[in-house]
C-alpha cells in the first residue's frame, strides 16, 4: 500500500516538473508573447493530472512539440490605397499543429494582429479543433491591416496581395483558412477568387466561409453564435435551467455576437445590451436583432445609431462598463481578455449564473478564477464556440462531395456535435479529478485526442 501511494506520488512529481519545466522553455523562447503565454498557461494548469496516468506523453515529448508550431509564415502585404499611395502590412500563417488534419483556422484583419496573437489562436485552434471531433489539424493568420474606413476596393486589392503571398502555403489537403474579426464572406470571396485564378482552377475546399450561393454551407455564419447558445443551453439543462425567460448581456455585435443574440432570443431569452469597439448600447425591452443585423451586418453602421431608431435605448461609450448591467447570463462575443477582474466581480455582484464565451479567451486568468470560486456555470470558448469550425469542416465535406446540405440538415449536425463536445468536457472533467469543471474538461479532452495522435505518428 505504501509502495503504491510512494509510487503514485513520484508520478505526480515528475509530471509537474515535467509541465513546469516544459512552460519555462517555452517561456524562454516566447518571451514577449504575453497572448500564447497566457493561453500556454491556462491550458498547462489544466493538464496536470494527465501526465501521471500517461507518462508515454512524457516519453514522447508531446508537451515540448504541441507548443512549437510546425510553422509559421510571416510575410509582406504592398497594397496600393485609391489615391495611388503604397501601404506596407505584415502577413501571417501559423500552421501549429497537423496530427488530426490539414491546418485549419481563420484568418483575421486587425491593427492588433502580431506574432503572439496569432500563435494564441492557432495554439487554442488545436484542443477546439480536436473537441469537434472532425478530421482538422489548427491554424490561424492574419494581418495587422485595419479594414476600418477602407474602401470596398481598397479592401479588395489589399485581400488580393495577402492572398497571393499565402497561396503558395495553402491547399484543400494542406491548409483551409477561414474567416474572423475583419474577415467575413465578402474577404473570402476576394481570397478565394484570387487563389483559384493564381492556381488556374476551381479548388473549392481551399477556404470555408464562402458565399452559400458560391461554394459556401448554408448555416455557417450563424454558427458560431448559434453553437456558442446550444452550448451554454447545454450546460444550463444540467443544472434543470434553461434560456427561457432570462435577462443576457452580449458583447460585440459581429458575427459571432449577432448570431448568439438571435439564438438566444429564440430560445426565449431577453438580450438587453451589445457593443461594438466605440461602445455599448442598452435597451431594457430587448434589443431589436433584425435592427443590429441591419445596422453591422448589412449597412456597416457604428453600433450607437440603433438609438436612432429607438430613442428609449441607451449608447454609453466605454465598452467595458457593458459587464456592470445586471444579467443572468453574459456572453462575451467580441475578442480577447474584454472581461476582466472588475468586470467578474461587477457581474458575480449583480448575480450572474452563466458565462459563455463566443470570443476566444475573452475572460481573464483572474476572471475565470472569480466566475469557479462563485460558483458561476462557466463555458469555455474553445468549447462553446468550436460550432463554426465544425461547420467549416462540414463545408469542406460538401465541397469534397460537390453537394450542399440543407440548412436545417446542417444546423442539427451542429446541435450534435455541440452536444458532443459538452458532454465529453464533462467526462474528461469527471476523469481526472475535476467534476463539473468545464474548462479543464474541455483542455484535457481536446489534448488527448491530438496527443494520442501525435504519439501514434512517432516522433516529428
Ligand atoms: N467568426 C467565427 O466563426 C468565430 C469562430 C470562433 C471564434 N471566433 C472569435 O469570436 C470573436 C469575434 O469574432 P467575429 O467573427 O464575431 O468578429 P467580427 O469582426 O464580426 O466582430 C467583432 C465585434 O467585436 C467588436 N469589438 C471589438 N473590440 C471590442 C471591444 N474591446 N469591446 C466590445 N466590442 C468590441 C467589434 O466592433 C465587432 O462588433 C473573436 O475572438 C474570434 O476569434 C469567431
Amino acid at each position: 500500500m505504501t509502495r503504491i501511494v510512494g509510487v503514485q506520488t513520484n508520478n505526480k512529481n515528475r509530471a509537474n516538473d515535467y509541465v513546469h519545466g516544459v512552460y519555462e522553455l517555452v517561456k524562454k523562447r516566447n518571451p514577449d508573447e504575453k497572448e500564447f503565454l497566457q493561453a500556454i498557461r491556462e491550458i498547462f494548469d489544466s493538464l496536470r493530472p494527465i501526465f501521471s496516468k500517461h507518462p508515454e506523453f512524457i516519453t514522447n515529448g508531446i508537451l515540448e512539440r504541441i507548443t512549437e508550431p510546425e510553422r509559421i509564415i510571416t510575410f509582406r502585404v504592398a497594397w496600393e490605397d485609391d489615391q495611388g499611395k503604397v501601404h506596407v502590412n505584415r502577413g501571417f500563417r501559423v500552421q501549429f499543429n497537423s496530427d488530426l488534419g490539414p491546418y485549419k483556422g481563420g484568418i483575421r484583419f486587425h491593427p492588433s494582429v502580431n506574432s503572439s496573437i496569432m500563435k494564441f489562436l492557432a495554439f487554442e485552434q488545436i484542443f477546439k479543433n480536436a473537441l469537434t471531433g472532425q478530421p482538422i489539424g489548427a491554424g490561424k493568420g492574419g494581418s495587422d491591416f485595419d479594414p476600418k474606413g477602407k474602401s470596398e476596393r481598397e479592401i479588395m486589392r489589399f485581400t488580393q496581395s495577402f492572398v497571393t503571398e499565402l497561396s503558395k502555403y495553402i491547399g484543400p489537403d494542406v491548409d483551409v483558412p477561414a474567416g474572423d474579426i475583419g474577415v467575413g464572406k465578402r474577404e473570402i470571396g476576394y481570397m478565394f477568387g484570387q487563389y483559384n485564378r493564381l492556381k488556374g482552377g476551381y479548388e473549392a475546399g481551399v477556404f470555408t466561409g464562402k458565399d452559400p450561393n458560391h461554394g459556401g454551407s448554408l448555416g455557417r455564419k450563424e454558427a458560431t453564435g448559434y453553437g456558442t447558445v446550444y452550448f451554454v443551453d447545454e450546460m444550463l439543462k444540467g443544472e434543470g435551467k434553461s434560456f427561457e425567460g432570462v435577462t443576457v448581456v452580449v458583447s460585440g455585435s459581429g458575427n459571432v455576437s449577432t448570431y448568439a443574440m438571435e439564438k438566444a432570443i429564440q430560445l426565449g431569452a431577453k438580450v438587453v445590451a451589445c457593443s461594438d469597439s466605440g461602445g455599448y448600447i442598452y435597451d431594457e425591452n430587448g434589443i431589436d436583432i433584425e435592427m443590429v443585423k441591419q445596422l453591422k451586418e448589412y449597412d456597416n453602421k457604428r453600433i450607437w445609431e440603433y438609438t436612432k431608431a429607438y430613442p428609449h435605448a441607451k449608447y454609453h461609450e466605454n465598452c467595458s462598463d457593458i459587464w456592470s448591467i445586471p444579467c443572468d447570463i453574459a456572453l462575451p462575443c467580441a475578442t480577447q481578455n474584454e472581461l476582466d477582474e472588475i468586470a467578474a466581480h461587477l457581474l458575480i455582484a449583480n448575480g450572474v449564473k452563466a458565462i459563455g464565451e463566443g470570443a476566444n479567451m475573452p475572460c481573464t486568468q483572474e476572471a475565470m478564477t472569480l466566475f469557479h470560486e462563485n460558483g458561476v456555470l462557466f463555458a469555455p470558448g474553445k468549447a462553446a464556440n468550436a460550432g463554426g469550425v465544425a461547420v467549416s469542416a462540414m463545408e469542406m465535406s460538401q465541397n469534397s462531395m460537390r453537394l450542399s446540405w440543407t440548412v436545417e440538415e446542417v444546423d442539427e449536425k451542429l446541435q450534435h456535435v455541440m452536444k458532443n463536445i459538452y458532454s465529453s468536457c464533462l467526462s474528461a472533467a469527471e476523469s481526472f479529478g475535476h467534476p463539473g469543471n468545464l474548462v479543464i474538461g474541455a483542455n484535457i479532452a481536446g489534448f488527448l485526442k491530438v496527443a494520442n495522435a501525435m504519439v501514434a505518428h512517432g516522433i516529428n
